[in-house]
Parts: structure tokens; C-alpha cells; sequence
């Protein structure tokens, strides 16, 4: 089963503009630069992933791409279109972090999916929408769900409600804050194998993550931030058998005094970068693990 990008293009992807154009964002809230000059560009089929410390700024910066939160300065062009009215956004998925799917008023799983299908001036879901809800529920394994009320989903379960209405619109840009954050290793898995079919029709993607786990094998770049600016924007690390050598060095954001790995590679705690030698009891396991 594969779904139906939005549009089916005769022009080659990489002879369209990017997907994602963003150059100098600057975002402040309240009293404080969070964003302070950010360039991202995602070309159309990509899967890139968006990582940093907490607090980094990576919910900012997907929330300023899809016009969430206001722009201090710069720019952002989404599948070629300055950011506002003109970007198609019928064509797009955004899924926020974690939040409840839960509405004010009780609503089944295959009616918050269908809510995705409604954009614009469209407010009733177009003909075959049970279908396609059905379709993207199957996509996410809740399909056994679909008439349930989101508020008896678990937390994981409200997520893949959220992802599966992303997913209804056919996005030809899908954009993920956290999107496997409290899901299961099996439901990670089979999000990354809904994701390898998708990003195989040519949809490209951005995710936000805070270890690349299971969706490690589709990332083809990272980026990652750190207070606020890019930090890295390159090749995913490879967890390699050298890497835990005991003769091998690296550099290596550490927690405390006492060297105890404090998260992954490429700083993304905030804590300062330490060089050592690791012992053999002590292994790295890189971002990629
Ligand atoms: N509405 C707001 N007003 C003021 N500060 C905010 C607001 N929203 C977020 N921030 C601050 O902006 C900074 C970046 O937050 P953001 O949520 O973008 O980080 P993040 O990298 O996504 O973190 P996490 O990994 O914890 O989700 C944080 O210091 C946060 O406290």
C-alpha cells in the first residue's frame, strides 16, 4: 500500500525548488532570542533530522517554518512559496509535539484523521474520506482504533492519531516535532517502516528527534542546534565496532564531573565538550544506536 502524493508531478524533484527554505530566522519570545539566525534548507525527498539538548530551540524553529510562531528575522519558503497564504499548505503535514488529541467534544480516531483532509475553504472531507481516514490509520496500526474515542487512546495511540491525520493529506512535505516520543519500540518500528514507503514515493521529511533510534536507517542528513543556531548540518554519525576501542578518542558531551556519557554525539546536552579516552566497560554508543 502506498499513498498518493497530493500532486503527482511530471517535473523531476530535484529540478523543483527546495522544500524547506529558511535563511537568518530569528525568533524571540518574551525577552529572549531563542532562534538567532538559523539557514536550513530541505531538498524536495530528503528525510532530515532535527536534533539538539532540550531546549535548543528545535520546536521554535519547525513552529516558525510553518508559521506557528512569528518571525523577528529572515526568511522561509516552503515547496517554493513564501511563507504564508501562497504556500500550499493542503500539501503539507505538520505534526506538533506531544500533545493531547483529546477535543472539547468526545470525537472518534477516524474523525480527528478526517479533521487532516479539511484546509482552506474546504470544510466538509471530500468524497471517500472514511476511506482514506481508514487508510492512514492502517498506515500508523490503529486501524482496529478507528472508532474509538481519542480520549481512551493511550498518550502513544493519541500520537499515531495525529501522525495519521498528517498522513490523510497525501503531504508532499511532512514535518515532525517528536513524533516517536512515549511510542513503543514496535510502534517505532512500524512508523519507520510507514515513513521508508512514504519517503520512497518521493515525500520528503522533517523530524524532530532526540535520538535517531529506530528511524536511524531513513535519516539521510542531521541537523542539529544548540542555543538557538546550527551547530552541525551533515552526514548522520555512524555507530562503527571502532568507536568502543579502547584506543579510541573522541569528542563526547559529558554530564558530570565524573564523565558519565550524558547523551549523544555532536552536543546534544548542553554540557561542555570533554575529550577522553573510554574505557572498555564504558562504550559510546553514538547517535545512531
Ligand atoms: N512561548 C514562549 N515564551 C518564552 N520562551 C519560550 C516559549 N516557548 C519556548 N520558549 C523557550 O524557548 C527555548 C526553546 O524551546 P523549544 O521548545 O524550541 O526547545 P526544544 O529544543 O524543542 O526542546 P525540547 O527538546 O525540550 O522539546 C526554551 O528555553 C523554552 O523555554
Amino acid at each position: 500500500m502506498s499513498a498518493p502524493l497530493a500532486t503527482s508531478p511530471a517535473e523531476p524533484l530535484a529540478a523543483r525548488p527546495p522544500a524547506i527554505e529558511a535563511r537568518g530566522v530569528h525568533v524571540r519570545l518574551g525577552s529572549s532570542d531563542i532562534l538567532r539566525g538559523v539557514d536550513l534548507t530541505v531538498a524536495r525527498g530528503e528525510v532530515v533530522a532535527l536534533l539538539g539538548a532540550n531546549g535548543s530551540g528545535k520546536s521554535t524553529l519547525v513552529k516558525s517554518l510553518v508559521g506557528i510562531v512569528p518571525l523577528a528575522a529572515g526568511h522561509v519558503r516552503l515547496l517554493g512559496a513564501e511563507l504564508g497564504p501562497r504556500v500550499p499548505w493542503a500539501h503539507l503535514g505538520y505534526v506538533p509535539q506531544r500533545v493531547s488529541a483529546q477535543t472539547g467534544v468526545p470525537s472518534t480516531a477516524e474523525e480527528v484523521v478526517a479533521s487532516g483532509l479539511l484546509h482552506g475553504r474546504r470544510i466538509r472531507p471530500p468524497r471517500g474520506w472514511r476511506a482514506t481516514a481508514r487508510e492512514a490509520l492502517d498506515r500508523v496500526g490503529l486501524a482496529d482504533r478507528a472508532h474509538s474515542a481519542v480520549h481512551e487512546l493511550s498518550g502513544g495511540q493519541q500520537q499515531r492519531v495525529l501522525i495519521a491525520r498528517a498522513l490523510a493529506r497525501g503531504p508532499e512535505l511532512l514535518i515532525l516535532d517528536e513524533p516517536v516520543a512515549g511510542v513503543d519500540q514496535p510502534s517505532q518500528e512500524a512508523f519507520a517502516a510507514t515513513l521508508t514507503e512514504l519517503t520512497r514515493d518521493g515525500m520528503t521529511v522533517l523530524v524532530v528527534l532526540h535520538e535517531l533510534g529506530a528511524l536511524a536507517p531513513l535519516i539521510q542528513r542531521c541537523v542539529v542546534l544548540r542555543h538557538g543556531l546550527v551547530v552541525h548540518d551533515g552526514e548522520p554519525p555512524q555507530a562503527t565496532a571502532a568507536h568502543a576501542g579502547p584506543d579510541h578518542e573522541h569528542l563526547h558531551p559529558h554530564d558530570d564531573e565524573h564523565g558519565a556519557p550524558a547523551g549523544i554525539d555532536m552536543g546534544l546536552t548542553d554540557a561542555p565538550l570533554t575529550h577522553h579516552t573510554p574505557t572498555p566497560a564504558r562504550v559510546d554508543r553514538g547517535a545512531a544506536s
